[in-house]
């Protein structure tokens, strides 16, 4: 495993995807005894797609036997507008890939409401972390005022999109909202919500896990000069820490590079 480190950023890289999976769990265990210990509680931030699967580690021993999942409680960063029992539901898939596997109680696994339109999920979700907030279970930042989450656990999709911020459309943009939603999301199915850039940013930890050679380009964009990728805005309070298996960071000429980028 190669490691670079400049300020809040930490890049990895790895020789497999096994591998990520693998430094991703024990990664994941270490913040939520760091986390548990100083607050009592682990807040964890969840993305669909490839990164559901490259967890899969956390639902084996020894996580399964000392990570103290009651604490834990789980978000998703962005969700598709379908049932949650629909295949392209990103609930679904955290379901029947992480959830059905570790023992967090149901009241703590915050999934959307799935009989609303994009803009009345959209709403509902944010209503519901005003309330968690207000209830003084998930804190404010005190740098930026937005929800402050334990850990986000990102994606990156061929196109640079994080959560379902997309190159092309204007949801990146958002300043105020906690939640927004897209109706066109150029990736189907088109109806979504997103957390915002400023609640992602606000996170105190974020890993973005890529792997495969199909994002070797975009993850080469990304740490390119002026990037104006959607993946290449993601930073974090505390630190964000890229775990990356050798494909996906194939096109880097050195990883040190993008440090002097
Ligand atoms: O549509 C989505 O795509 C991204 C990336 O998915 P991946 O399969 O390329 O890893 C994902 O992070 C996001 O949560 C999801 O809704």
């Amino acid at each position: 495993m190669e490691s670079y480190k400049l300020g809040k950023k930490t890049i990895l890289k790895f020789d497999s995807e096994e591998d990520v999976g693998i430094a991703l769990a024990k990664y994941t265990a270490h913040l939520s005894e760091k986390f548990i210990k100083e607050k009592g509680s682990f807040s964890v931030v969840l993305s669909g797609g490839s990164l559901i699967y490259t967890m899969r580690f956390l639902t084996l021993p020894p996580y399964t036997d000392f990570v103290d999942w009651s604490k834990w409680s789980i978000f998703w960063v962005d969700e598709r507008v379908v049932p949650l029992d629909d295949k392209k539901s990103n609930y679904k898939l955290a379901f029947d890939g992480f959830l059905s596997k570790v023992p967090i109680p149901s009241n703590q696994i915050y999934a959307i409401k799935d009989n609303l339109s994009p803009e009345g999920t959209a709403d509902d979700y944010e209503a519901r972390l005003h309330d968690l907030v207000a209830k003084k279970i998930l804190p404010l930042s005190e740098a930026t005022g937005f929800p402050k989450f334990d850990l986000m656990l990102l994606g990156m999709g061929p196109d640079g999109h994080v959560a379902s911020l997309f190159p092309n459309r204007n949801q990146k943009f958002e300043k105020k909202r906690w939640v927004t939603f897209i109706k066109d999301s150029p990736k189907p199915p088109p109806p979504r919500i997103t957390l915002t850039f400023p609640v992602i940013n606000s996170s105190s930890e974020i890993a973005m896990v890529i792997t495969g050679v199909e994002l070797a380009n975009t993850v080469k964009a990304v740490f390119s000069n002026n990037s104006d990728l959607p993946a290449a805005h993601v930073s974090a309070e505390e630190e964000l820490t890229w775990f990356l298996d050798k494909d996906a960071a194939s096109k880097l000429v050195k990883i040190e590079q993008v440090f002097e980028n």
